[in-house]
């Protein structure tokens, strides 16, 4: 998968870190800053990021903040987003199970690193089970296209 990634000041320690485990599970990750960890507003890197998945370029991004809600709040702004804000595992798993997340939020103030890769590792593993699910975000998608 081609994943895209970014962070404000917040997130800027746990991105590098994020980055080396998602290429050493043999995908390419393109860092849409910020490029240095000092302070920086989440929804410019949160819309950079989802932007870039709208847009079709990327299959999914990962946005990273000190809780992971404001950058979550930004990335769903944009239109064909479904950015989930997962800072445990199960969370993660069915972001993508039941809400098929194209973007994951996390919170680097709020979970350690460790938590942090398995809940990367569990997101992009685990697939969208379709049925009531699919109806469901039909329903998003249609207010979105209204
Ligand atoms: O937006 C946030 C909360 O939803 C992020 O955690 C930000 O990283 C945080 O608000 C930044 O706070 P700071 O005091 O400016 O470091």
């Amino acid at each position: 998968m081609k994943i895209a990634i970014g962070s404000d000041h917040g997130g800027y320690e746990l991105k590098p870190v994020l980055i080396d485990y998602v290429k050493e599970l043999g995908h390419e990750i393109v860092d849409f800053g910020v490029s240095a960890g000092k302070k920086a507003n989440y929804p410019v890197y949160g819309i950079k990021v989802a932007e870039a998945v709208a847009s079709g370029e990327y299959d999914a991004g990962i946005v990273i903040c000190g809780t992971g809600i404001g950058i979550s709040i930004a990335a769903n702004k944009v239109k064909g987003i479904r950015c989930a804000c997962a800072n445990e595992v199960f969370s993660a798993k069915m972001a993508k199970e039941h809400n098929n997340a194209n973007v994951l939020a996390l919170g680097a103030r709020v979970i350690g690193e460790e938590v942090a890769k398995m809940a990367v590792y569990e997101w992009l593993n685990a697939e969208f089970q379709g049925g009531r699910h699919s109806e469901r975000i039909q329903i998003i998608t249609d207010y979105e296209n209204k």
